[in-house]
């Protein structure tokens, strides 16, 4: 069967080789990530199988999945941190371990308690900084850019949870890399942090870097992504731009009415279902907003909102791993 999510990546994939615009530096081509045929198992059970997608830049794009789907171990390969079975994974068309630089390159957020607990932000940073010779002066900007400046000589052992992820976002930042790598970075966030996330990784992906993220938080997942690519059983099962996957909605249209018993006499003798949740409002199913708005017309019925509804991610998310969710809860 054909997986029409599958196939709107498809069609981006050639659009975006023939064209690659919004370059982060206009010297180099445009950066992206390729995954092809991914493969990893662990003690005989798959953890990904034959995974291939590609993340373009100057947009962000979300990777979603049930626990235990396979993110992590994708995005570990990607960074040579998981040696795959099979399949590779390049990034702006090198493997990272060929990378002379790899910071410069590629800033990850794979595990945010990764930091020294003894150690300061600072000083975390700095030595960061230090061993992949980037300026010191770097190290002042990414504590300011993450808003950590006031705590930078605090000890990370008395993090947050959200300021720990700060921190971890600071270290991917730290050698301006055109490609981000961020596994679940609004974990643990107030609602302020994950606002402030969203701006930053729109702004990172405006300038035309490559932004990739993880995140089970599905409504932070959907404001903050332009495009999603959905991981289930160690396999791809959409990657498709946000409102490709939000606007197929169930096919109902909202319509609102003064006068709905006679919209309501006109459209179901045209073959509709209606639903009523408020007076004047209408759930429509089984016609499309414009056969609405004729037959209201024709009926002389005013209309004050005709709206085809959409689903959140949420829903579309749990559609498509209904059959991949590895633990469902009883
Ligand atoms: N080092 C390992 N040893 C054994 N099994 C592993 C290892 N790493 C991952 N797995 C298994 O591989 C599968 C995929 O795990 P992975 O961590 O990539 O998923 P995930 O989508 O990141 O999950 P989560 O949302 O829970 O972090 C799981 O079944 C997991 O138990």
């Amino acid at each position: 069967m054909i997986n029409p999510w599958l196939a709107v990546a498809d069609a981006h994939s050639s659009v975006a080789s023939m064209a690659r615009g919004n370059r982060y530096d206009k010297e180099k081509d445009a950066m992206t990530i390729d995954v092809e045929g991914l493969t990893k198992a662990y003690r005989g059970t798959y953890a990904v199988r034959d995974v291939s997608f590609s993340v373009r830049s100057g947009k962000v794009t979300g990777f979603l999945g049930p626990n235990g789907a396979g993110k992590s171990t994708t995005m570990r390969s990607i960074v040579g941190l998981d040696r795959p079975d099979a399949g590779r994974a390049r990034i702006d068309g090198s493997e990272y371990r060929t990378f002379a630089a790899p910071l410069r390159e590629v800033g990850a957020l794979l595990d945010a308690r990764a930091a020294h607990r003894s150690r300061s932000a600072l000083n975390h940073l700095a030595s960061i900084a230090a061993t992949h010779r980037i300026p010191r002066s770097r190290v002042d900007e990414v504590l300011e850019a993450t808003g950590l400046s006031a705590v930078a000589r605090k000890k990370v052992g008395g993090f947050s949870l959200g300021m720990g992820q700060r921190l971890g976002i600071a270290a991917a930042l730290l050698g301006d890399p055109g490609t981000l790598i961020l596994d679940e970075p609004v974990n643990g966030l107030d609602p302020e942090g994950v606002t402030w996330v969203r701006e930053l990784l729109a702004r990172l992906a405006a300038e035309g870097r490559t932004v990739f993220l993880s995140s089970h938080l599905l409504n932070e997942l959907a404001l903050i992504a332009d495009h999603v690519i959905i991981i289930g059983r160690g396999e791809i099962i959409a990657d498709a731009p946000i409102g490709s996957l939000t606007e197929r909605g169930d096919g109902r249209v909202r319509v609102r009415t003064p006068d709905a018993p006679a919209l309501t006499r006109r459209i179901t003798s045209a073959g509709a279902t209606v639903a009523s949740s408020e007076p004047g409002v209408l759930d429509v199913e089984g016609l499309s907003a414009e056969q609405i708005a004729r037959a209201a017309h024709e009926a002389g019925v005013l209309l004050t909102e005709l709206t085809p509804l959409r689903q959140t991610l949420e829903e579309a998310y749990n559609r498509l791993t209904r059959d991949a969710q590895e633990f469902v809860s009883a």
